[in-house]
């Protein structure tokens, strides 16, 4: 078992505390309103007996003060009517807002962090936090503003029991045990409508999980709005279902208050002896049996303390996501036609408390391809993320064309800034759509298909039952497949510079061979930097980035880092056998055949 980290405990309390107060100053005037309303509603209901009591009295006298007392009767049960009405009206409705608020919040920071914050948090929990605990922490503020008012009855209540007769009170609190026997009867019935409105809320974290497992693209592709809101579609109907489960608990409620007159008996039977006894006057037995109703309302009290503990501990988990942190993004634009010169200056990266990327320097001239190669976990994919800021550096700078990442518009770095994944991840209705997916201006069909051809993807598309209509969901794709189409969507949107990390891991090397000369020849010009695990990548590049541990360990063309053993040995950890036994100072490669692999490596396979 995990020890109790106090200090842990006390931030995140602190955190729920934040955040439940943030959500309630979003609907402060309405959350005011509910502590107003429930304020006068509670003294309406404590005024409401008295007067009943006093007019029966005065009428049973004849006195002629009766007439105008059952006008006061009238309209203080009118108002004790409205104000309760108008509480849980407005109370629905802060419920509303405040949950939508902390639902609203915390998506936002999830989808603008770096995609390694986000993946901190498993899609199922966050799906937990941001539906079902997010409702309970919503209905924090209104059960705060009504649950300080709703002391009031069963106090005043009790007082007033006292006030009127000593033994009818008695009488009173004798039977409350009862009372709580038969109140625990309730906790039933509304399971049917809980249960759709639950659907309904999986059905949207089932969205969500789909967008965070798509995270990176989603980030790629700058369309984290667009993606909020498809997530957030079906809040219509959960709308509904939401309404439909108050209507319920308010029949719910009526039932409680049927239980009553059973408590009540025991007040009437003890109350009219009291009566014969000349102790208690009619008007005063009928106040006493009101007093009783709302003195047994203290059962609420305890009900909303729980509803605000349970919330707060909702908030707490909500609440987790508010402190991820958003990456940082400025206003600026690039240069026009700017080559797509990449520059890292000082480049530090630090993950999971160590450096995994050590002070780089890096200098990518505009159109050049620029390979990066290095054994398993040098930092290949952390430096692709950064140069394409997907995440930001901890220390340094990253610059296109003189300009620092940070400071570009989002719109700016993502229609100049592409990236391709080794598993990426498909959205949209159709394959068609799936490479359609970005920010900007949706592309034309023919550039759609062009962008798939040049990624090897056209063939087997149009071999599928719809072709580009195909949904995705009915589309078996193998892993190249897959690949291939999240190349096609890179290449449709190419800007200045296209990061492709590990894109053409799952794909033979033919096919490969194809799509790197499409996207030498075909694709946009621009600049590319390419995650390389195979020779023939690295002996396509303008220049080769040789990582070492986080470090740049060289820099310069395949051919000449090739006379490097350990160079080569990269290759062989790679999975690429670099030299047969015995060839471990072979002649450097010889300069790469551009329809293949280097002849002196297709030697040694
Ligand atoms: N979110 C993270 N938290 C902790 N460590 C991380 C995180 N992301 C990356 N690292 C570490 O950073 C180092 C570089 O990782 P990176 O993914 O860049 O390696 P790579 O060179 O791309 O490896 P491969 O060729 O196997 O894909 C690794 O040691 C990895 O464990």
């Amino acid at each position: 078992m995990t020890p109790p980290d106090p200090a842990g405990e006390a931030s995140a309390a602190r955190g729920a505390d934040r955040a439940l107060k943030a959500a309630a100053r979003h609907s402060a005037g309405r959350t005011t309103a509910v502590f107003g309303c429930s304020v006068a509603a509670s003294c309406a209901a404590l005024a409401e007996p008295a007067v009943l009591g006093h007019t029966l009295d005065l009428l049973l006298r004849r006195d002629p003060a009766g007439g105008p007392w059952t006008l006061w009767c009238a309209l203080v049960i009118t108002a004790e009517v409205l104000l309760d009405a108008a509480t849980v009206r407005l109370g629905g409705g802060v419920d509303a807002r405040s949950t939508a608020w902390l639902r609203r919040f915390a998506l936002g920071r999830l989808l603008r962090t770096a995609p390694h914050h986000a993946a901190r948090h498993a899609p199922g929990e966050v799906s937990a936090r941001l539906t079902a605990h997010a409702t309970e922490a919503g209905i924090v503020p209104a059960a705060v503003a009504t649950g300080a008012a709703s002391l009031l009855p069963p106090l005043g209540g009790l007082v007033a029991l006292f006030l009127i007769d000593v033994w009818t009170a008695l009488a009173f609190l004798a039977g409350l045990p009862l009372l709580a026997l038969l109140l625990r009867a309730f906790a039933r019935d509304s399971g049917a409508s809980v249960g759709r409105y639950q659907q309904v809320q999986l059905a949207m974290a089932g969205r969500l999980v789909e967008a965070l497992a798509g995270a990176r693209t989603i980030a790629a592709a700058g369309t984290a709005a667009r993606e909020r809101d498809r997530i957030l579609a079906p809040l219509p109907e959960l709308g509904r279902e939401g309404r439909q489960m108050w209507r319920i608990y308010g029949a719910t409620t009526a039932r409680t208050a049927a239980l009553m007159p059973l408590l009540l008996y025991v007040v009437i039977g003890v109350g009219g002896i009291r009566l014969s006894a000349g102790a208690l006057t009619v008007g005063g037995l009928l106040a006493a049996l009101r007093y009783a109703g709302l003195a047994a309302g203290v059962g609420a009290v305890t009900g909303k303390l729980a509803t605000v503990v349970r919330g707060r501990t909702a908030a707490r988990r909500t609440a987790a996501l508010f402190d991820l942190p958003e990456l940082v993004q400025g206003e600026a634009e690039l240069p026009p036609g700017g080559p797509g010169t990449l520059e890292l200056r000082g480049v530090r990266v630090v993950r999971g408390g160590s450096v995994v990327l050590h002070d780089v320097d890096l200098l990518v001239p505009g159109g050049a391809t620029a390979a990066l190669v290095g054994r398993s976990g040098s930092g290949k994919s952390v430096l692709a993320a950064v140069a394409g800021r997907l995440t930001a550096c901890d220390g340094g700078l990253v610059l296109l064309d003189g300009v620092p990442l940070d400071a570009l518009s989002p719109a700016a770095l993502r229609r100049e800034v592409g990236h391709a994944f080794d598993r990426p991840a498909l959205f949209g209705d159709s394959v068609g759509a799936a490479i359609a997916f970005g920010a900007g201006p949706e592309p034309q069909p023919a550039a759609v298909r062009a962008a798939a051809r040049q990624a090897a993807a056209d063939p087997f598309v149009r071999r599928l039952p719809d072709g580009y209509d195909t949904p995705v969901a009915d589309a078996p794709l193998s892993g190249g497949e897959r690949q291939r189409l999240g190349l096609a969507r890179a290449f449709c949107h190419a800007g200045r510079l296209l990061v492709l990390d590990d894109a053409t891991s799952a794909l033979d090397t033919l096919t490969a061979g194809e799509v790197e000369r499409a996207l030498a020849h075909e694709v946009r010009p621009g600049t590319r930097l390419v995650v390389a695990h195979r020779l023939s990548a690295a002996a396509r590049a303008d220049l080769v980035v040789w990582l070492d541990a986080g470090r740049v360990r060289a820099t310069g063309t395949h051919a000449a880092l090739w006379h490097d053993p350990d160079y080569r040995a990269v290759f062989a950890a790679a999975g690429t056998p670099a030299a047969a036994p015995g060839r471990a100072s072979a002649p450097p490669a010889p300069p790469a055949d551009p329809a293949g692999e280097p002849a002196g490596v297709e030697a040694v396979r």
